[in-house]
């Protein structure tokens, strides 16, 4: 087992990465759960394979699980959807000192996260990551949201899970299309600050999509120090080092935005995109070489991601998706700042880029190839 501490002043908790995790999950928790019922919000593909061993490991504690299974997909991240959330947890009578379990992706992680935030202003939960998303970014970090018709993660709160359990068995009935999301993620840390990462994917990328344990250990334990580390030194975004963490995402949920949050494409395949975007973007301003660029999307199209927005058929404008940039959070006084790169391994906050200029480059983008 790898354990990995976030450091944060009074609200430092560790992310256990193993096998077996759901099925200890009572042990694992330990006095965290403090009272005989225990809320699980999960959804129903995560339900069909993991919800079983959760269950068992609690009733054998003595534990009494309630489930709320919600339905699957990013549209759960919603106004009715938390209103349902909000109403079972009160129905469940959880208080501010319990714990609830989000056993999901990112999307039962985000939304059970700013549930806990807001139920009687804020209780405990515990972070169960189903995806390889989930493992190696969502569930650490204490972001967390839902979307409205303006955005992506437009209404949310920083809100630290207590704990955080990613029991990589789950990756095992992981539909591949969605390993490939995770794994945009994962290259995502070599990318922005780790050249001997990004380069061990290059090499490794095949291994963690084709099901191998150890590549995929590492893959989620480095992920994993590398998030906790960035969030141990700026929890909130405000120094601009966890900015860096947004690689690849103000394009990307510009695309989410625009292909209306659905399965058509997945986050991780819109912050696929978006990096290829910023790589392409950075070379455009000679930050570095067409070389670099082009090897990013090499990286990024090997492992089975989108690389070239023009195959999306956006029929759209680069003002269109441009647009969409304006509701981006780190937005500034009229300034939105860019994650661009200086190299690989070394992305950097640029406040200097004109969003009429990524306008016309993302209008050439679109017509590209
Ligand atoms: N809070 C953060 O820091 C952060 C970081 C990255 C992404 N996100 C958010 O995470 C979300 C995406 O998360 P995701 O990619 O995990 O998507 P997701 O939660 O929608 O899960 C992907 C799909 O896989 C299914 N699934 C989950 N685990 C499974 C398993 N073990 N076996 C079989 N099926 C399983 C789900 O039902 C779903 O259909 C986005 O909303 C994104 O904005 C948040
Ligand atoms: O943890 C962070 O910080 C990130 O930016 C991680 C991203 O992968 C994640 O998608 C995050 O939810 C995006 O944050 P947002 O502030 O742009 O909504
Ligand atoms: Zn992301």
């Amino acid at each position: 087992m790898s354990v990995t501490r976030v450091e944060l002043a009074g609200r430092s908790y560790e992310v256990r990465v193993d096998g077996g995790l759901l099925a200890d999950v009572a042990n694992q928790c330990g006095p965290l759960l403090r009272k005989k019922r225990v809320p699980v919000i999960t959804d129903a593909n995560v339900a069909k394979h993991w919800q079983e061993p959760v269950a068992k490991s609690l009733e054998a504690a003595g534990h009494e699980p309630r489930f709320l299974v919600l339905d699957p997909g990013e549209g759960s991240k919603s106004w009715a959807v938390l209103e349902r959330v909000m109403d079972w947890l009160l129905a469940e009578e959880v208080e501010r000192g319990d714990h609830i379990l989000a056993l999901g992706g990112g999307v039962i992680g985000d939304l059970t996260g700013f549930a806990a935030a807001i139920l009687k202003r804020g209780c405990g939960f515990i972070q169960l990551p189903t995806t390889l998303l989930a493992q190696v970014d969502s569930s650490v970090g204490g972001k967390t949201a839902i979307n409205t018709s303006a955005g992506k993660n437009l209404v949310g709160a920083f809100h630290q899970p207590s704990l955080v359990l990613a029991d990589l068995d789950t990756l095992s009935t992981l539909p591949q299309r969605e390993l490939g999301a995770g794994y945009a993620e994962v290259i995502k840390y070599g990318i922005l600050g780790d050249r001997a990462f990004f380069d061990w994917c290059e090499d490794n990328g095949a291994k963690v999509m084709a099901g191998d344990r150890e590549a995929q250990e590492y893959a989620v334990t480095e992920s994993v120090k590398a998030k906790a580390r960035i969030v141990a030194e700026d929890e909130r975004e405000t120094t601009g080092t966890r900015a860096l963490l947004n690689l690849g995402h103000t394009f990307g949920h510009a695309l989410e935005a625009q292909t209306g949050f659905s399965d058509r494409l997945l986050h991780g395949e819109g912050v696929a995109l978006g990096m290829v975007l910023s790589a392409r973007y950075s070379a455009r301003k000679a930050y570095i070489s067409q070389d670099d660029a082009a090897r990013v999307t090499a990286a990024i199209s090997s492992a089975g991601l989108p690389s070239e927005i023009a195959a999306l058929g956006l029929n759209c404008s680069g003002d269109a998706l441009a647009a969409h940039m304006l509701h981006d959070k780190k937005m500034d006084a009229g300034t939105l700042p860019f994650i661009l790169l200086r190299d690989i391994g070394e992305a950097f906050v640029d406040k200097q880029v004109e969003l009429s200029d990524v306008s016309t480059f993302l209008g050439e983008q679109l017509q590209a190839h």
